[in-house]
């Protein structure tokens, strides 16, 4: 079954990206949030995005205007039962991927495959709370979407052949390179990048440095692009937290356990770049360090 028509769950920092290179590359993406705003926002992040691309010669003003043209946005989440694939970027929360994929699958058409663009949670566990356990993958993009290259493919124990390969084919029309994980706690990327920021969150908490000696540290000594904390707050430290929390219950290893201090931090609210401070205040002309 030819795929056209792309549905994306969740208008954040994810599904704007993943919405912006399914347009580029030719779909149609029907792009879904619980709230306007959220959809308002994502439209501009992809314009100001496409914009850059355009800026550099990466893209043409008409090409541009033609994936605009493809983005639809909608609040009614049984709308995207008329696509062909659904990738769900919702929060990193499995009570609220349940909630999504229980509403949606009464209005879905026989052959739509479902995926789920999450950081660590159970493939299989999601598949089989639909009536397509076969027809679902983990399809997972990295942030910031429209550069990384990198999408992590995860099959559920039920997912067929079909579905892995049809998902393999977007990536390869994505430009992108897949990379197969097997079905389990936070797959390969996260498995090892999230309790390495853990750790930096302990080396903050333990006081051996301070946000801006940290980062500097990891930049500079080992030559990474940005500094854990500050790759932390791009990512949510929600979402990081999620993450820990999903390796230390799905492993019962306490090397696991999240550090006390980014469990503050997600109680304050202070999520980052996405709420205006996290490990550094982004609310100024410059970030400044919050520790
Ligand atoms: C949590 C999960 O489940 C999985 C994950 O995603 S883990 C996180 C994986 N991601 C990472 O590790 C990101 C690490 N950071 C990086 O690679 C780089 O810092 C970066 C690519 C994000 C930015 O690149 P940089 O060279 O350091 O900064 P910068 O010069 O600002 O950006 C380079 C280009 O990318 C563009 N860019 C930067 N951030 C962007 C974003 N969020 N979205 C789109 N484009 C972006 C910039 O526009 C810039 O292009 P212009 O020159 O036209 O402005
Ligand atoms: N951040 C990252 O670096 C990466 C994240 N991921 C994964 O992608 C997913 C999304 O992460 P991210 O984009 O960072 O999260 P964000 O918090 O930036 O965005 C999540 C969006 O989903 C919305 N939402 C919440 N509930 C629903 C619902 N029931 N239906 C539709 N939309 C809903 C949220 O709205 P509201 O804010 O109003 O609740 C928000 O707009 C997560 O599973 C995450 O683990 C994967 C790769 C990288």
């Amino acid at each position: 079954m030819e795929i056209q028509k792309i549905g994306v769950i969740g208008a954040g920092q994810m599904g704007n990206g993943i919405a912006h290179v399914m347009a580029v590359a030719g779909y149609d993406v029907l792009l879904n949030d619980i709230n306007q705003d959220a959809l308002d926002k994502a439209v501009a992040t992809i314009s100001r995005n496409l914009d850059r691309q355009v800026s550099k010669d990466q893209l043409s003003a008409e090409a541009k205007d033609a994936a605009m043209a493809r983005i639809k946005t909608t609040l009614q989440l049984p709308d995207l039962g008329q696509t062909d694939l659904v990738i769900e970027a919702a929060t990193e929360r499995e009570t609220v991927k349940q909630a999504i994929f229980d509403q949606l699958g009464p209005h879905l058409q026989p052959h739509t495959i479902l995926t789920s663009n999450t950081s660590s949670i159970s493939i299989t566990r999601l598949a089989s709370r639909t009536d397509r356990p076969e027809k679902f993958m983990g399809f997972h993009f990295m942030n910031p979407v429209p550069l990384m290259k990198l999408v992590e493919l995860i099959r559920g124990i039920a997912t067929d052949e079909p579905t892995y390969k049809a998902c393999l084919g977007i990536v390869e029309r994505l430009g992108k390179t897949a990379a197969s994980a097997e079905d389990f706690p936070a797959f390969i990327v996260n498995r090892i990048l999230i309790p390495m920021i853990n750790e930096a969150c302990y080396t903050l908490y333990e006081g051996v440095g301070n946000v801006a000696s940290i980062d500097s540290a990891m930049k500079l000594g080992a030559n990474h692009p940005m500094g854990p904390l500050q790759l932390a707050d791009f990512i949510g430290l929600d979402t990081c937290l999620a993450i820990m929390n999903v390796l230390h219950d799905g492993l019962a290893d306490t090397k696991y356990r999240p550090c006390p201090l980014l469990v503050k931090y997600v109680e304050a609210g202070w999520l980052g770049r996405k709420s205006g401070r996290g490990f550094y205040d982004y609310r100024g002309e410059t970030p400044v360090p919050t520790r």
